[in-house]
């Protein structure tokens, strides 16, 4: 009864296909269904896992991080082909990296249809914040009680999170803006600036220009336990797929990384090798 008032409201305001609910999209779900708020967001993840690209495991994990701001990001698991098992990108990540790219500050909620892995509780060990509740189809639980003893920012010195470190000034220059002149690079610039890289200083970030003049973008943001870090790559190909777009629309592909003894260049370029055969520009400031 519940599902079917919610795949009519979803139809009605053609909510189905989106990957990000504003409040105002939130409000009117909640009025339309009288669902609670984590009863809603349950509901909700068959949509972000049916964006799961899962050709190695068949398993949708879908998640959905709650932002500060009120906003809903949607966020899938994401396999590759030929590639290693650790390029696979966790939903969670998927869901806390999009709201990176909204310039959210503090997650409220993650949602998420299975129980988070180790490395995703230490992905979001990283926002360091003082609570985070984590949703699950049957229990909740807050992420210090899934973590206890957690090894994180502080151990090395680190006191922002990756939510809230400040931006870079990458470009200021203006002969590097000048090399970064088209809008898609651009773009990426940005994303380096406002990437989290504390511990390699490697800002970097990823924009994908699309057939239809879209730009997908992914920005890095690293980890203090290093592995569960997420590449720029990694991001813009989950927001290509969240958004319904596949990756032979990819036209031209740019990274925009810092100068430092980490890189994103090679790893990026491998991914995107995988699913386009559109070559990655880079851009090194
Ligand atoms: O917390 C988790 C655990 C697993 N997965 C994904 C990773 C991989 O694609 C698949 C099987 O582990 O499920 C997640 O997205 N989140
Ligand atoms: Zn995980």
């Amino acid at each position: 009864m519940e599902n079917d008032a919610l795949k009519q409201t979803l139809q009605q305001h053609r909510l189905e296909g989106l990957c990000r609910l504003s409040p105002e999209h939130v409000a009117t779900l909640l009025q339309a269904t009288r669902l609670g708020e984590d009863t809603l967001a349950l509901a909700l993840l068959p949509l972000a896992q049916q964006k799961a690209q899962v050709p190695v495991s068949g398993f949708r994990v879908g998640a959905i991080a709650i932002g500060g701001s009120g906003y809903w990001y949607l966020g899938a698991n994401m396999e590759t082909v030929g590639l290693p098992l650790s390029s696979a990108l966790h939903a969670e990540q998927a869901a806390i990296g999009h709201a990176a790219l909204f310039d959210e500050h503090h997650i409220e909620k993650v949602i998420v249809s299975a129980s988070p892995c180790g490395h995703c509780r230490q992905f979001m060990h990283e926002l360091n914040q003082t609570s985070l509740m984590l949703v699950l189809p049957d229990d909740h639980f807050m992420l210090d009680e899934l973590l206890p003893h957690a090894f994180g920012p502080a151990d090395l010195g680190q006191t922002y999170g990756m939510l809230n470190s400040p931006a870079g000034s990458l470009g200021q220059q203006n002969s590097q803006q000048q090399k970064a002149q088209d809008l898609a690079c651009l773009s990426a610039l940005d994303e380096a600036n406002a990437s989290y890289a504390p511990y390699s200083h490697n800002r970097a970030g990823v924009a994908l220009l699309l057939d239809d003049g879209q730009i997908c973008r992914g920005r890095y943001l690293e980890n203090a336990a290093f592995n569960p870090s997420l590449g720029p790559m990694q991001l813009a190909l989950s927001q290509l797929f969240l958004q319904g777009y596949t990756p032979d629309q990819i036209r031209r592909a740019f990274i925009v990384e810092a100068s430092a003894d980490v890189q994103q260049c090679d790893a990026a370029a491998r991914l995107l090798s995988q699913l386009s055969a559109v070559t990655l520009d880079r851009l090194v400031l």
